[in-house]
């Protein structure tokens, strides 16, 4: 008998949770940045072994809100997690634990009926007292049924026991998602993403949140993949940095994105990038469906 179930995930910007994904799945799946919010869809990755299948989402709405939106957002929160089998909330150990943003997700966390599991990432930034240090702190937030791990998402370090754990908890059931799959988005969407990462890794400022990818075709040739990506920018000087002097940004964004796009199709890859300018894309509904953000 098979066991499957979803996972929601929670934690402050930039605490790893999108590397703690890639890690579990053992691919690719998430794009990671030192730019907070770098995920802007919900469904994480999938994991499939010969026993078990964990689905990891996203549990949105868990940031501290900046307006008065807190009671919509404590419903959502609640509707998410009554869906899910169990939550994994991810806390950066090497910033340190209980801040005004982890009591804030831990409050949430804490009236939900779903066990909490608590992985106290970068450990491999942290000596064995600081890290002895931050599991103790876990014990601030509030939550005292949580089981606590060590990881590192990055080395992946204490990431096997962690899963292990997390497949404990899942309901006996079939599978959700086929085994090969490592996410539900559609290629194009992976691929996109891809693109967007190299990015994210070489724009600062207000570039990182401005730029979207759009797949618009894969075509398969003879010994090659084609594939052809527009890049979308609010503005025409977000544009000249994207190009850069002498094309130069462009090109180091293709290159980049090719080999990790190669890497992903294991194929040949030729990849055509442009850059287009749409006023506020952002507030675009019928350009957000396109791409998929939902
Ligand atoms: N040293 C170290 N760095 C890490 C670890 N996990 C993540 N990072 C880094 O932390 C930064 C943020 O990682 P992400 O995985 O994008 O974090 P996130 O903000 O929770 O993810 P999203 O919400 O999906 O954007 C990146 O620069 C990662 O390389 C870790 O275990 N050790």
């Amino acid at each position: 008998m098979t066991r499957s179930g979803f996972i929601a995930l929670a934690g402050r910007p930039n605490v790893g949770k999108s590397t703690l994904v890639n890690s579990m799945v053992g691919h690719k799946v998430a794009i990671v940045s030192d730019k907070p919010q770098t995920t802007r869809r919900a469904i994480r990755g999938v994991l499939t072994t010969a026993d078990f299948q964990l689905v990891l989402t996203d549990l949105p709405g868990v940031q501290r809100p900046r307006d008065a939106l807190t009671s919509r957002m404590q419903k959502r929160v609640e509707t998410e997690l009554s869906e899910a089998d169990a939550a994994l909330f991810v806390v950066n150990g090497d910033q340190g634990i209980g801040g005004a943003g982890d009591r804030f997700i831990a409050e949430a966390l804490g009236n939900a009926k779903v066990p909490i599991v608590i992985a106290v990432n970068k450990v491999d930034r942290m000596n064995h007292s600081k890290t002895v240090k931050s599991l103790m702190l876990t014990e601030e937030l509030g939550l005292p049924e949580a089981e606590v791990f060590p990881i590192s998402a990055r080395t992946g370090k204490g990431v096997p026991a962690l899963v292990e754990h997390l497949a404990s908890l899942l309901p006996e059931g079939p599978f959700y998602f086929p085994p090969e799959d490592h996410s539900d988005q559609p290629e194009r969407v992976m691929l996109a993403e891809l693109v967007r990462e190299q990015v994210l890794l070489r724009t600062r400022q207000e570039v990182p949140h401005a730029v979207e990818v759009q797949v618009e075709e894969i075509e398969e040739r003879e010994n090659l993949v084609a594939v052809q990506a527009i890049m979308w920018v609010e503005t025409e000087s977000q544009k000249g940095i994207l190009i850069g002097h002498q094309g130069k940004m462009i090109k180091a964004i293709g290159v980049a994105a090719r080999k990790e796009i190669e890497r992903e199709l294991a194929e040949h890859v030729h990849l055509d990038l442009s850059v287009r300018v749409r006023r506020s894309w952002r507030a675009d509904d019928a350009l957000l469906d396109r791409l998929g953000i939902t």
